[in-house]
């Protein structure tokens, strides 16, 4: 048995797949590497806003659907909006370090005045300019060796990322981890996926056995509150759960210039899905109440 593996080249992608690998090897399976070049592969400078949807992930599912490859790995969160309907989830691996960190010699609340902070996420600079709108935000863009290497070039007095790609990288750099009740993380940031064709029930029955599946439940509980709250892909709304034995606790949470509003609460006895949607909804309903939206 050999399985094909499509992603990205990145060296973080290249990680993401050697953890899949490592699960197959184990249970005695063989495994090929398919790079794939993506829209935000081959426009590394322009930002993605301009790129559309689908920019990671796209051309990698793609050749699945092809059968150039069996199965797609990807960083969760980069594939939050629907995917074919030809196309499934297989499995996620046990959840990374979620959390935003920020790359700095001094934390968030000792930067010096315009200080100069690299991200190109909407979400990372509305929580950045709440809490300090003395700073300088520049765009900061490229895979995320790159992203480290324009800061230890002294680009930038800091950078935020997600801490799972440093975690993966093994990189030793300072950094101080973001709280999830202020800056509350992407839906979905620190799994890895694993997406494969619908009818391919060999190949589905293997990762079963690999799936995480309290990860896959907190994935999707927060795939479904960001849904209700309509954000895809890239949303300037954080959404972060945790599961405690049957519970789940959720935060949800965006910056809207000078207002910020977050809800945060405990959910006993419930399905991921009706917890994301009460979330969701509870969220909808304040930044009604607050006036944000009519
Ligand atoms: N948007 C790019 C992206 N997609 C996944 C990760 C990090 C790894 C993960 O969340 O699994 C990153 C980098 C970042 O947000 O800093």
């Amino acid at each position: 048995m050999r399985i094909r593996i499509a992603a990205r080249g990145s060296k973080l992608s290249r990680i993401q797949v050697m953890m899949v690998e490592n699960y197959l090897h184990k249970l005695g399976i063989e495994t090929e590497f398919i790079e794939i070049k993506t829209k935000a592969d081959l426009f590394q400078n322009e930002p993605l806003s301009k790129l559309g949807k689908g920019v990671f992930e796209k051309e990698v599912n793609q050749a699945v659907l092809d059968n150039k490859a069996d199965v797609a790995v990807h960083s969760m969160k980069d594939i939050l909006t629907e995917i074919s309907e030809n196309l499934e989830i297989y499995a996620v691996l046990p959840r990374d370090p979620p959390f935003d960190i920020l790359i700095s010699r001094k934390n968030l609340f000792n930067l010096e005045p315009n200080s100069i902070i690299g991200t190109s996420s909407i979400r990372r600079k509305n929580f950045l300019t709440f809490y300090r709108n003395d700073l300088n935000i520049k765009d900061l863009r490229g895979n995320i060796d790159t992203r480290l290497k324009k800061y230890f070039e002294g680009q930038y007095d800091g950078i935020i990322i997600a801490e799972a790609s440093i975690y993966r990288l093994k990189e030793q750099v300072q950094y101080y981890r973001l709280d999830p009740h202020l800056f509350t993380p992407e839906a979905n940031q620190g799994i890895i996926v694993v997406i494969g064709r619908k009818k391919d029930e060999t190949i589905k029955k293997i990762f079963n056995e690999i799936n995480d599946k309290d990860t896959l439940e907190i994935a999707i509980a927060e795939r479904k509150a960001l849904s209700i709250v309509g954000g895809g892909c890239h949303s300037p709304i954080g959404v972060y759960f945790e599961k405690y034995d049957k519970d789940f606790h959720g935060i949800i949470s965006s910056s809207f210039g000078r207002k910020k509003i977050t809800i945060e609460e405990y959910f006993h006895n419930m399905t991921p899905y009706e917890a994301g949607e009460l979330l969701g909804k509870r969220f909808l309903e304040e930044i009604k109440n607050e006036g944000i939206i009519p």
